[in-house]
């Protein structure tokens, strides 16, 4: 009652919560890119792969094509630079923090590592998808993306974060959508140690480029105070386009040096679809990338890697739900197990979202807690 009195107090309690809510809907919207990129993705590669006739080729050429997989998960950020310049800029602090070794090379060497972490797990992680331990191995990413940020990051875990992370473990290892681009087996492949290091470098490099990324925002990004000294959405997309353009470079090289530029012209013409539809889903692909990597930086943003992570991760049921009605591949269906993995999503989203809205609310006290106390001093 007695902030309707100060009207200067209710002000700026009002601010918080408009701000708040203004939050909230940023962070639907980067679940929603999440979930509407996951399942873009899922959808065309189960097309690539299908129309490539994969299966009717020998074992050795079933795990070729991830340089271009990996190009194609990097290549579309030019799509982005339109929307940069769209996004206000907030003024730059008249003088920056001066700093060892000046802001520049901090972003630089910043934005060098990220594109190289990023082309490492791009590259290997469409290899590792190829490989059966792959639905066993991905949801320890979530375990590691946990540790680092709780070492690197100092990020503080309470009750319900680890109840989401528990079930979005269960969910992502239940719920996994088919991959028709999984190769017949052949142990010799699926179980050396060499397989095994394919399998654990991803999920490290993924992991530890979501740290890096929240690293960087709050450490190197505010810092420099480009954009005043707030977290702002242009963060998001600069950090996507400089990125992606590094990875996407080192993906290239790798593309001509391993020469498996020679075998795109063959890929095209085995397409069942023809040319045109091969030329389409790799477009497809490459904006779907996109959209989904916008949508977890800025997640990483605006609350953490672990929660972008567990976002990305229960999007699998729901990815799963979309290929059963998508193809009509052999045994896939949406059972029990499934159902139990989507209700196990749900879980794990409200639970993490329970923690962050008792966190805002705390906010909201703690401010009007402030203000009572000044105004009666
Ligand atoms: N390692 C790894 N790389 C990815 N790239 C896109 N999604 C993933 C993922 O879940 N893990």
């Amino acid at each position: 009652m007695e902030e309707l009195q100060d009207p200067e107090r209710g002000g700026e309690i009002l601010t918080l919560e408009v701000k708040q809510r203004k939050w909230w809907i940023s962070v639907f919207f980067c679940g929603f890119l999440i979930f509407t990129g996951d399942s873009l993705v899922m959808l065309l590669l189960n097309f690539y792969y299908v129309q490539d006739k994969r299966s009717e080729s020998d074992q050795n050429r079933q795990y070729r094509g991830t340089w271009t997989q990996a190009l194609l998960q990097n290549a579309a950020f030019p799509i982005l630079i339109p929307l940069f310049f769209l996004f206000p800029s907030p003024k730059q602090k008249a003088e920056p923090v001066s700093s060892d070794p000046p802001p520049f090379l901090r972003v630089l060497s910043l934005y060098v590592s990220l594109g190289v972490l990023v082309s490492v797990h791009s590259k290997l992680y469409a290899l590792a998808k190829l490989y059966v331990g792959w639905g066993i191995l991905v949801s320890t990413q979530l375990i590691l993306t946990s540790l680092f940020l709780a070492f690197i990051n100092r990020l503080k875990f309470n009750r319900w974060i680890i109840v989401s992370i528990t079930f979005t473990l269960a969910s992502d290892f239940f719920g996994s959508p088919e991959f028709s681009g999984a190769p017949d087996e052949d142990e010799s492949y699926t179980y050396g140690i060499k397989a095994w290091l394919i399998l654990i470098f991803p999920t490290l490099a993924f992991s530890l480029s979501l740290s890096l990324m929240q690293l960087g925002f709050e450490k190197v990004l505010v810092k420099t105070k480009r954009y005043g000294d707030k977290k702002v959405f242009r963060m998001v997309l600069e950090m996507q386009i400089v990125v992606s353009f590094i990875a996407a470079l080192i993906c290239l090289v790798g593309l001509f040096a391993s020469g498996e530029f020679k075998e795109l012209n063959g890929d095209s013409v085995r397409f069942k679809k023809g040319e045109g539809y091969y030329g389409l889903s790799l477009v497809g692909l490459a904006i779907s990338w996109q959209v989904w990597a916008v949508g977890l930086l800025g997640l990483v943003l605006l609350v953490s890697g672990v929660f972008a992570d567990v976002v990305h991760m229960c999007a699998s049921p729901v990815v799963a739900l979309l290929v059963v009605l998508a193809f009509d591949f052999k045994d896939d269906e949406f059972g029990w197990q499934r159902r139990g993995a989507l209700l196990g999503s749900v879980l794990a989203l409200a639970s993490y979202s329970y923690s962050l809205y008792k966190t805002k609310k705390k906010d909201v006290e703690e401010l009007n807690k402030r203000e009572l106390n000044n105004s009666e001093a």
